[in-house]
């Protein structure tokens, strides 16, 4: 019999459980025991329903109060000395790990004030995990014992649990050496960490662990040798160790076959793979495997949300069967299901036909097992049935194919995608028009999204306003914002984006081709959730997005006003992609899309429009080679065809944030002007790069998530230090990004102090 095998479980609870009651606990709305009351009622709610569908491989140790790795330095005791001075319980070192701590002293506490770790982007997905923060003075040992924890409370409700852990190689490599240490390297702690793996396995194995799951993703990197080598060297030792549980090394997001030698003759129990992200590495993975080693097949996708092709996955499974034999193949999910929304049930609204297509986190359950026993000859026609069926119709429907847009990007050139002039004459043509002051100012977008922005905008769904009294509101907004601009004296205003709940739902709203859930949340960091819309078939825009708007805001100035819109890349990455074709014919529908707006912002008056793009460096495939080449090409085509309708003098923008970018990569977009998240950076090598670039740039000049104001004086600092380095023709003053989270006194005071830091340097550079 052929086992299924998930490799984790959403920890967020089927209505964001998790959330809710860990903000009141933030809030101080609810105790502790409240908290961990929840917790291990989401625990056993998850491992029932597991066990219910029928899944032999239950894994446990997958719950997280904030971070799956943050709570692995927790145990191990990697906890920078800034967190325990404070001798917080071991949850609130947790959180304020995680988000920081900022807490008054009271009668019976000391003051708390303590910024975060760094969070980083989970490979190429959209959870954020804390990165682990070694120092000399990290003295690893036990802290606790929560995965012994969490296998017993499975234990106990007859549940046999397999823990799953990241491996120590990931743990070290994924992690970073602190402020005080940087002369570490993570790497070389692989001696101390090691024996402290064998101290939670044994206690895993006492409390009647039978097997372990070890997550070490970072082998679908490129690895330097010494990676390699670390790999090998770790799992020989851990495999070697008497009474351990079995070992499942997992890897997944991508191919391991330029890492294969790492994972050559390795004395553990079996291995999982990702054949969804890369099935060209079966026959590669499957000559490794050893004569008693277990190949764990991950063949229903844990990073989308499309329901399996059973016939094509059996068959699949059928390929390693014959060459392992079925008591050494395992169906799984190709990675944990995280990053999946829970439950497609909890989905009212959704489109029937739509919906059949479709398969939440639960629904993927069924998936594993189904397919598990069809490859072991039981008898699941019904199912087969059903799912041949609900293949069949999504071939042909209607909802998918579009033949007329279809056409349309086949009948892409390379005129479509080039500018008429190249950047100088049209800059030339642009300062005619425009009649800019040297440096510049702008904003990124959007301007504080308020209370009463939430509560109009609610009430517009709800019906409870009318359409004319909605657009009322949002336009007394935008002329808010336009005559803040105007006080403050910003030189290129926006319409401050009031009409927008999200980026990119906004505009996948409004075309065809997508669809929408309710309840669709996938935990991106920490409390924070967002609920990715769908790409269900070839994509086109109905009507015109954005134009009301941005031609509204300009009536109300005789100064530019910019046009703003969200760029292919990141419609495509912020949301669930089709499989049936490529990312690269995806991104060019959007593209065309927004090509007719940004032609119709132009013809509706609009001068300056920008095209925000800040998702690009994530999509970059995690390896170097053909795919990133490739990609970084029709990323910058997509751009390109979204932005190349408009005349030489319509000046395009494009912004950039939450990303160590490449300036050789965003030069391939050709926009006039690029603003780029800076404020955290703030090095001169970073500086540097940009040195050749050769259009004009904006490095955004504060933090726009932290509410604290910078003086004149700091901006003058900060202006001084990339003037160094880059020239002033070209330099745009501006924040990193878009200012919706702020309050507006902050915004107010710190935008002024900025205006006032560029008219400075307008005065010192008067000819
Ligand atoms: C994450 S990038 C955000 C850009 C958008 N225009 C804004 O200002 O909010
Ligand atoms: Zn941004």
């Amino acid at each position: 019999m052929v086992k299924s095998a998930v490799l984790g479980f959403p920890r967020i609870g089927p209505n964001r459980e998790l959330k809710k009651v860990t903000e009141s606990y933030w809030n101080g709305k609810v105790t502790v025991d409240d908290l961990f009351k929840v917790g291990k009622e989401l625990r056993a709610q998850n491992w029932k329903l597991q066990k219910d569908a029928g899944v032999d491989i239950i894994p446990s140790n997958d719950f997280s109060y904030y971070d799956h790795v943050l709570d692995l330095s927790l145990l191990f005791n990697v906890i920078p000395d800034r967190y325990t001075k404070y001798q917080l319980s071991p949850i609130d070192t947790l959180f304020a790990m995680g988000r920081g701590l900022q807490r008054k002293a009271t009668e019976t506490e000391k003051a708390v004030d303590v910024t975060a770790l760094e969070m980083v982007k989970w490979f190429d997905s959209n959870y954020h995990y804390v990165r682990p923060t070694f120092s000399h003075s990290t003295q690893f040992k036990l802290n606790g014992q929560k995965p012994v924890d969490e296998f017993l409370e499975a234990k106990e409700l007859g549940i046999q649990t397999r823990p799953v852990l990241v491996g120590p190689v990931s743990f070290l490599y994924l992690g970073k050496a602190d402020k005080d240490s940087l002369d570490l390297e993570p790497l070389s702690l692989l001696e101390k960490l090691l024996p402290l793996y064998v101290e939670i396995l044994q206690k895993l194995a006492a409390a009647g662990a039978t097997e372990v799951q070890l997550d070490e993703p970072t082998l679908v990197l490129d690895l330097p040798k010494e990676v390699q080598a670390a790999v090998k060297t770790a799992y020989t030792f851990l495999g070697n160790q008497a009474g351990l549980p079995k070992i499942t090394l997992a890897t997944y997001f991508g191919t391991v076959v330029p890492n294969l030698d790492a994972l050559k003759e390795l004395p553990i129990a079996g291995f999982h793979f990702d054949f969804i992200r890369a099935a060209e590495q079966f026959d590669d993975v499957a000559s490794i495997i050893g004569a008693n080693q277990t190949l764990s097949v991950g063949i229903v996708d844990g990073r989308n949300i499309w329901k399996n092709d059973f016939a094509k996955s059996s068959e699949f499974v059928q390929k390693a069967i014959s060459k392992l034999g079925a008591e050494r193949v395992i169906v799984a999910t190709s990675s944990s299901l995280l990053h999946t929304p829970v439950d497609l049930n909890n989905e009212n609204k959704l489109n029937a036909e739509l919906k059949n297509y479709f398969s939440f986190a639960t629904q993927k359950l069924e998936e594993v097992v189904v397919i598990a026993k069809n490859v072991s000859g039981q008898d699941v026609s019904a199912a087969l049935e059903a799912n041949a069926k609900s293949v069949a119709a999504k071939a042909s429907s209607t909802f998918i194919n579009d033949p007329a847009v279809q056409q349309r990007v086949a009948s892409i050139d390379k005129k479509m995608s080039t500018r008429a002039a190249p950047f100088g004459e049209r800059l030339a043509e642009q300062e005619k028009a425009f009649n800019l002051p040297l440096f510049p100012t702008t904003t990124i977008g959007s301007f504080p999204q308020t209370k009463d922005i939430r509560i109009n905008r609610n009430k517009f769904t709800k019906g409870t306003i009318s359409a004319e009294e909605y657009e009322q509101f949002i336009n007394s907004e935008i002329e808010k914002v336009i005559r803040f601009q105007e006080e403050i004296d910003l030189d290129v205003l926006v319409h401050g984006e009031p009409e927008r709940n999200d980026m990119v739902q906004y505009f996948g709203e409004q075309l065809k081709g997508y669809a929408f859930t309710t309840n669709g949340w996938v935990q991106s960091y920490g409390s924070r959730y967002v609920r990715p819309p769908i790409i269900v078939g070839d994509l086109s825009r109905p009507k015109a997005m954005s134009v009301k708007e941005s031609v509204y805001a300009q009536s109300l100035t005789k100064k530019l006003v910019k046009g703003m819109l969200t760029g292919p890349i990141t419609c495509l990455r912020w949301s669930f992609p089709r499989v049936d074709v490529d990312q690269k014919t995806q991104a060019l529908q959007l593209a065309l899309a927004l090509r007719d707006e940004v032609n119709d912002l132009e013809a509706a008056g609009i001068r300056v429009i920008q095209v925000d793009e800040p998702a690009i460096r994530e999509g970059l495939p995690l390896r170097a080679g053909a795919e990133r080449s490739d990609y970084q090409q029709w990323a910058a085509e997509a751009f390109r065809v979204a932005t190349s309708g408009v005349a030489n003098k319509t000046q395009i923008h494009s912004h950039f944030c939450y990303s160590d970018l490449d300036p050789n990569h965003i030069k391939a977009l050709d926009a006039d002007v690029v603003s780029i998240e800076f404020s955290k950076k703030d090095d001169a090598n970073y500086i540097a790069e940009f040195k050749d670039y050769p259009n004009h740039i904006g490095l955004g000049l504060f933090d726009i998530h932290s509410p604290r104001v910078p003086s004149k004086e700091e901006f003058i600092t900060k202006i001084e230090t990339i003037l160094k380095t880059y020239p002033a023709e070209k330099f745009w003053v501006n924040p990193d990004c878009g200012l919706k989270t702020r309050g507006w006194e902050e915004t107010r005071l710190s935008l002024t102090n900025m205006v006032n830091a560029a008219k400075y340097f307008r005065e010192q550079y008067k000819k």
